[in-house]
């Protein structure tokens, strides 16, 4: 879409290096996010998506390279400076990671609790618009070994959106789930990116997602050490030259 061409960088990746000791994941990883796109991280297992999502987030340190997180250099910023950038991200882990123990609403008013000063019929008020927006009206006072896997997920979602983060991360979500399941997440995705303007980061390697949901895609690969692809999924799919690229969009054996 040619306004998302024009929309500013919301996530800026330079030359990101990391390693644990000698074990080098990736190098000189670069890219950008633009404001509102749904842009999926990509590859085969232990490529280092889920440690580049959490480097996006602040949980490591890079070993080389610059991230910028809605203008700021995330290694740069300190103490409350680094708190309240983090605060703005939000994340749905890949079980979603709700509290056994709270109903829905309770999980979707717990980060209302940590991090504003709104009375209690407020957050009440605002968790409970956030579990409409995934669907799950119903079931706000719902334990979570009462739900479907499906609904654990948009209830990790309606969480992650509790303080109505600008950039959204979600880990492996279609993990776990039935196709039919699966393919009403990704249309959730799609319609809270168009409807909210949340720019999406998307940890996945279900093809179908992948093409259902993603604006943008990088790929990562063990063997080359980095990112070997970025680009429209479609296209990549289509006219991708690089054997692994070409074999995972083709589903054909690398
Ligand atoms: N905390 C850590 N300490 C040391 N090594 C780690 C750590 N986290 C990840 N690794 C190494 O990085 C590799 C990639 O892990 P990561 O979870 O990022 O991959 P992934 O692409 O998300 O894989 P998968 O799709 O299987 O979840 C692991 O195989 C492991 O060797």
């Amino acid at each position: 879409m040619a306004e998302q061409k024009e929309a500013p960088a919301v996530v800026g990746v330079r030359g990101l290096t990391m390693a644990f000791g000698s074990n080098v994941l990736f190098r000189d990883v670069t890219f950008d996010v633009r404001k509102g796109e749904v842009f999926v991280i990509l590859g085969g297992s232990g490529c280092g998506k889920s440690t580049l999502l959490k480097l996006l987030i602040g949980l490591y340190r890079p070993s080389e390279g610059e991230i910028r997180i809605l203008g700021e250099n995330l290694d740069a910023a300190r103490g409350r400076e680094r708190r309240e950038l983090l605060s703005r991200l939000g994340v749905m882990w890949q079980s979603g990671a709700l509290f056994g123990s709270m109903t829905l609403l309770e999980n979707v008013m717990l980060p209302l609790e940590e991090h504003t000063r709104l009375p209690r019929a407020a957050r009440e008020e605002v968790a409970r618009v956030k579990l409409g927006l995934v669907g799950l009206s119903d079931a706000a006072n719902r334990l979570p070994a009462e739900i479907s896997g499906g609904m654990a997920k948009r209830a990790g979602i309606a969480r992650a959106m509790a303080l109505d983060p600008p950039l959204l991360f979600l880990d492996e979500p279609s993990a776990g789930l039935d196709p039919i399941t699966s393919a009403g997440l990704d249309q959730l995705i799609r319609d809270l990116a168009r409807d909210l303007g949340t720019t999406f980061i998307v940890v996945t390697h279900e093809l179908q997602s992948i093409l259902a949901i993603g604006d943008r895609c990088i790929m990562l690969d063990k063997q080359a050490k980095g990112m070997i692809a970025e680009g429209d999924p479609r296209e990549l799919r289509d006219h991708a030259t690089h054997p692994t690229v070409r074999a995972f969009f083709r589903r054909e054996a690398a």
